[in-house]
Parts: C-alpha cells; structure tokens; sequence
C-alpha cells in the first residue's frame, strides 16, 4: 500500500548514501533465517482464526529485522513458531538452510517479562545456556564471567535476579541467550515492561553488543519509535489474515543516537508506518465513524465558549 507522503518530509524511501550501500552489503550476505511461505490457522474448521497467511521473508547474516503491526496481526505467533515453540499450519522455516522441528540452541529468545531462573544466581544464569551446549562447568563460568564483563555486570555475579533493576534483568537475559551461541536472536517486546529512559538505554546497549557480537536479531516491538530507531529492515505485518504488508528499508545512518528521532528520515518513516498500522488495525473499519465523530456539535459549543 502507499500513503501520501507527508508535506516537508523527505521521502522514507530514500535511502542516504552510506545507508544504501550498507543495504547491498547485507543484502549480499547470506540468509541466516528463512520464513518460507508460513502460514498459521487456529481453530478448528468450523471456526477457523488464519493469524498467518503465506509469509515470505529472509533475514541475512548480522541483520537487525524489526516486527510490527497492529494488534492482533500474528507478531507473538510469528516469533513462537520462529523459536519452534509453535508448529506452522503450512509452509516452513529455515535456519541457516535446516528445517526447524522445535526449539534448538540455534535460537535463542528474549522475552518481555524477565526470565532470569530466581534460583541461579546471575552468573549461574549464563552460565546455564553455555552448560547446555556441552561445555564443562569450570570453562562454563570463565565464558560466563566474560559475558557478565561484556555487559557491565560481572560486579553482581553472585547476586540473584530479584536484587537486580528490571534493565539489568534484561542485560543479562541477553548474555544468558547469547552465551549458547545461537545463530539467531529471537526478542519478543523485551522492553516493554521498561521506563522510557531505561529502554533507551538498552536499545542502545542492545545495538552496542550487536556490533560486537556475530548475531542476526528479529525484534517484536508494539513500538514505532523502537523499531525505526533499532532495525536495518522493518517487517509490517497486517491483521485479519497476517501477511506482509510492506518491508521498510531504514533509511538511518549507523550508528544510531537519539538525535536521529527528530531527523526527517525517521519522522517520515513513523509518519508512513503510522498511517499503514492505522489504516489496516483493529479501528480500521470505524475511520468512517470516526469522520462522524468530529463534527459532533460538542465540540463547536466548547471552542465557541473559548471564545
Ligand atoms: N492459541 C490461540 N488460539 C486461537 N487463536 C489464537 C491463538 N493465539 C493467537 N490467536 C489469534 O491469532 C491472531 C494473532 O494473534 P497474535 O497474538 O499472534 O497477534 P499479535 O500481533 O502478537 O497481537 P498483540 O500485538 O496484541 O500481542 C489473533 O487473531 C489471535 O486472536
């Protein structure tokens, strides 16, 4: 779909320079995650919900995909069955060429609600996902510790999650699952539950490890401004079947800072993704009631009284 353009804003499409040669590079690159012709349907025949229908998308090496749509559009069934967690209807996903048949230490996730196990302690946290892989205790703490390092933590090492800030929680959900070594991060709203300067903060600790760290990231978020700021490529999922609306090219220069929220690239990029959600979410089909509702004489007596 396309929407009018805003007035002074540049065109989201056009990409800078160094963005779009960035764009090349990854694109050369191979695909890491392959969503092949998925579709999702729930329920039985006579009441059948399609939440996913005939999605077709790959994600390169070290790419950083966002997902959004409105609510309802199939964003949690997506990523449950990326993580294995949920089996398709039809179609299939790939990682790095396999066929995925449930959970596996290729994927890791991150979920919006801390998911730290209270009974471990933050190392013993990280230390469980490099354990899973085989590797003995001893060389499981060393990596643990340079993990902990990585994020700034190693100091609360022996602390239990609850004595940690919901961010720190966070922080180490992440070494935790990047510890296992996985192909792909899974991240399912995993700042959602954060104040709005806690969250800033970790999109960009997030980014900081992302550069470091060999690792292609897909990205739930409800939020626009979290997924213009993080993604290479935003995935916009419509509802009602789900399906691909449109795959958005970022067009913000790396690395990112929060200057970049009141550049025109990025307003123009939330002024489309905007219009696109609200054209096909869940009120969609009311806008007509909503024209109705504007000229109700209410609102003409309280601007007459201000006069
Ligand atoms: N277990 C289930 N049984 C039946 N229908 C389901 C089930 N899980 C999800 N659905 C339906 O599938 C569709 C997609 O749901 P899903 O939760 O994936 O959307 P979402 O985009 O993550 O929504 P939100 O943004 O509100 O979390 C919705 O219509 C939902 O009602």
């Amino acid at each position: 779909m396309t929407t009018p353009q805003e007035p002074n804003l540049p065109d989201y499409r056009d990409l800078p320079a160094d963005v779009a040669a960035r764009m090349k590079v990854i694109k050369e690159r191979e695909l890491v995650l392959e969503i092949d012709h998925l579709g999702k349907v729930f329920g039985g025949r006579k009441n059948p919900t399609v939440a996913l229908e005939d999605i077709e998308f790959g994600v390169h090496k070290r790419e950083f995909i966002c997902v959004v749509g409105p609510s309802g559009c199939g964003k949690s069934t997506l990523v449950r069955i990326l993580a294995g967690l949920e089996e398709g209807t039809s179609g299939r996903i790939l990682v790095d060429g396999r066929p995925v048949t449930g959970p596996g230490p290729d994927r890791g996730m991150v979920f919006q609600k801390y998911t730290l196990f209270p009974w471990l302690t933050v190392c013993q946290n990280v230390m469980f996902g490099i354990e899973m892989s085989g590797t003995e205790k001893g060389e499981a703490q060393r990596q643990a510790m340079q993990w902990l390092q990585m994020i700034g933590l190693e100091q609360f090492a022996e602390a239990w999650p609850h004595q940690l800030s919901g961010g720190m929680q966070q922080r180490v959900a992440i070494a935790r699952a990047l510890a296992a070594q996985p192909r792909v991060l899974l991240m399912d709203e995993p700042f959602s539950a954060l104040d709005a300067q806690t969250r800033l903060r970790m999109q960009n600790y997030l980014m900081e490890i992302w550069r470091k760290v060999d690792i292609t990231i897909v990205f739930i978020t409800h939020d626009l401004d979290e997924a213009i700021y993080l993604a290479d490529r935003i995935l916009v999922l419509q509802p009602r079947p789900g399906r691909v609306e449109e795959v958005i090219e970022v067009p913000l220069s790396r690395p990112r800072r929060a200057a970049q929220m009141t550049a025109g690239e990025f307003l123009a990029t939330k002024a489309h993704l905007e219009a696109l959600i609200r054209s096909s979410g869940p009120n969609a089909d009311d806008s007509a009631d909503e024209d109705v509702e504007l000229d109700i004489p209410l609102l003409t007596l309280v601007s007459d009284k201000a006069e």
